[in-house]
């Protein structure tokens, strides 16, 4: 089984971003991202973490908005935000406050500064095929298959999850790449059956080591979206060691959609930046 190296990806789609934003300061310009979390939750910081690591090291700057779970604030914060000619994108990370939807939220960030696709806008151009920015980590499963040279046209894909900032939008991406897609969720009857006719599998659940040797053909490429904190650690939705034997190529967790979906975050904030001008 082959390891799609998602830190390798990351690293060269870095050295592009590191250009752009050179070309930037010529102008003046600091690229700046603001990440909000609106309540506690350990997946979100350690996200948030990885954020500001990884943006400190090609030159965008980075400001954390830690919430403290009341829908007004998050409401009041993303106004502001919007309205912040020093802001050029904005993250609304899940889990959202209980009651808010993700395109009630989404909404509230202005298409341009929409770097990780929330506003229904962005999402509905990208169902109708148009130029928008896409959720991260739905963009990171495209760019993964297509830097590991995984054919996409023609191909089988199963998607497991739809969630608006993940699993739907893979969806639609794949659909754009020319991929016969299956979006599978809590109610799918067999689901590892309809898992298995796949050529590409796409794990985002949220469930760990849900995905085992039973949901993979022999020689499936497998996208592990998830990034469970257990106490075990990062765990992926997908078992590993089960099906080692079986797939033809894996994503790691940790290195693999992660680190792509942080950089693809940080290149479409400096895209923003660009067009701000
Ligand atoms: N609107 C929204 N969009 C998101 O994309 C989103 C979100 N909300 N809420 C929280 C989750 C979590 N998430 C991660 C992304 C990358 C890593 C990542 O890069 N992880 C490293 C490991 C980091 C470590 O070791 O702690 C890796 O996989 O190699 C982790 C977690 C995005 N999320």
């Amino acid at each position: 089984m082959r390891l799609l190296d998602g830190r390798a990806m990351a690293a060269e789609i870095g050295r592009h971003v590191v250009d752009e934003v050179a070309l930037l300061a010529e102008a003046g310009v600091t690229p700046t991202l603001a990440v909000v979390l609106p309540g506690d939750d350990r997946a979100a910081l350690s996200f948030a973490r990885v954020i500001e690591q990884t943006a400190g090291r090609v030159g965008v700057a980075c400001q954390r908005h830690q919430l403290s779970g009341k829908p007004d604030e998050l409401t009041e914060t993303l106004g502001r935000l919007a309205a912040d000619p020093a802001v050029h994108g904005i993250l609304a990370q899940t889990p959202l406050p209980a009651g808010m939807t993700a395109d009630e939220v989404g909404a509230r960030i202005p298409a341009s500064k929409d770097v990780d696709g929330m506003n229904p806008t962005s999402l509905g151009r990208l169902a109708l095929g148009l130029p928008a920015f896409a959720p991260a980590t739905a963009a990171a499963v495209v760019e993964i298959l297509r830097r590991g040279d995984v054919p996409m046209a023609g191909a089988r894909a199963c998607v497991i999850g739809r969630s608006p900032v993940v699993g739907k939008p893979a969806a639609l991406l794949l659909l754009a790449e020319d991929a016969t897609v299956t979006v599978c969720h809590s109610r799918t009857r067999d689901l590892a059956t309809v898992a298995h006719e796949a050529d590409i599998v796409v794990a985002a659940v949220g469930r760990p080591k849900l995905v085992g040797a039973g949901f993979v053909r022999p020689g499936a490429t497998v996208i592990d979206v998830g990034t469970n904190v257990t106490d075990e650690g990062l765990v992926g939705d997908v078992d590993a060691d089960a099906i080692a034997g079986v797939a033809g190529a894996l994503t790691p967790v940790p290195g693999g959609v992660g680190p792509v979906t942080t950089m693809l975050l940080l290149r479409n904030t400096v895209q923003a930046a660009h067009r701000a001008r």
